[in-house]
């Protein structure tokens, strides 16, 4: 598939931090079609969390071009065709002083009627019916990072980024997580780049999912 019509491209991309000899990515290239759910993997230190910050135009390459949705990161001005989720415990929400509807509803750019129509689909489908008015600090681990996936997917990105999603979840958050995910992304034709070290407890998710492995500097199809 071209690179225009990726949800997500890296082609031949080398990156070095300044201050290191060693490029972390070496002419790697990826391509996440539209709808597709890949999986990135790879050692500690491999240049995963390098290859997301990339992604999000927060560090450029040396060489190579990163796109999303066909426009080069430095170029994409609506950045809300693209959603993040953080590891569990890191969009510091926990202690935030509003509930689980507020704080999705408030994620959802739209008018009144349809941010509200947004935020109860997505509630449901993220099994967080009767939690509404639950308060952010009264939550699961697990349950709270099913709200920050509910706000990722707000506005209907075309692009999820999902950087180790479950780790610090414990069995059941991690397992629910990763069920519910694949049909999220599957019904709005989301596609999405998890990074993961966690393989084997996202079982389900890994099944129908594209599974690649970052190493020496190049990303690679996981046999
Ligand atoms: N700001 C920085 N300056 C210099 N080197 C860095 C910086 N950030 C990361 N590195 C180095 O770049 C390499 C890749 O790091 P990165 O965090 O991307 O790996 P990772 O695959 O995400 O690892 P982990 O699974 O441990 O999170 C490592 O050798 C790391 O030490």
């Amino acid at each position: 598939m071209a690179s225009h019509e990726s949800a997500l491209a890296f082609e031949n991309v080398t990156f070095a931090f300044p201050n290191r000899l060693a490029p972390v990515l070496e002419g790697a290239s990826l391509a996440v079609a539209p709808g597709e759910l890949c999986v990135l993997i790879g050692e500690n230190g491999a240049g995963k969390s390098t290859l997301v910050r990339l992604a999000f135009g927060e560090l450029a390459p040396d060489s190579g071009s990163v796109r999303i949705l066909g426009s080069d990161v430095r170029a994409l001005h609506d950045w809300t065709c693209v959603g993040y989720v953080p590891q569990a415990g890191a969009g510091g929400l926990a202690g935030f002083p509003a509930t689980v509807r507020e704080v999705v509803r408030a994620s959802v750019t739209g008018s009144h009627r349809e941010a509200r129509q947004r935020a109860d689909e997505l509630m449901e489908r993220l099994s967080l019916t009767g939690l509404e008015r639950h308060l952010m600090g009264e939550l699961s681990g697990g349950q709270l990072q099913r709200v920050m996936l509910a706000r990722a997917l707000a506005n209907q990105p075309g692009l999820l980024l999902l950087d180790e999603p479950t780790s610090g979840l414990d069995e059941d958050g991690a397992r629910d997580f990763a069920r519910l995910l694949p049909s999220l992304l599957h019904d709005d034709r989301t596609a999405a780049l998890l990074v993961t070290h966690d393989l084997a407890r996202l079982g389900v998710l890994v099944r129908g999912a594209h599974v690649v492995r970052l190493e020496n500097g190049r990303v690679e199809d996981h046999a």
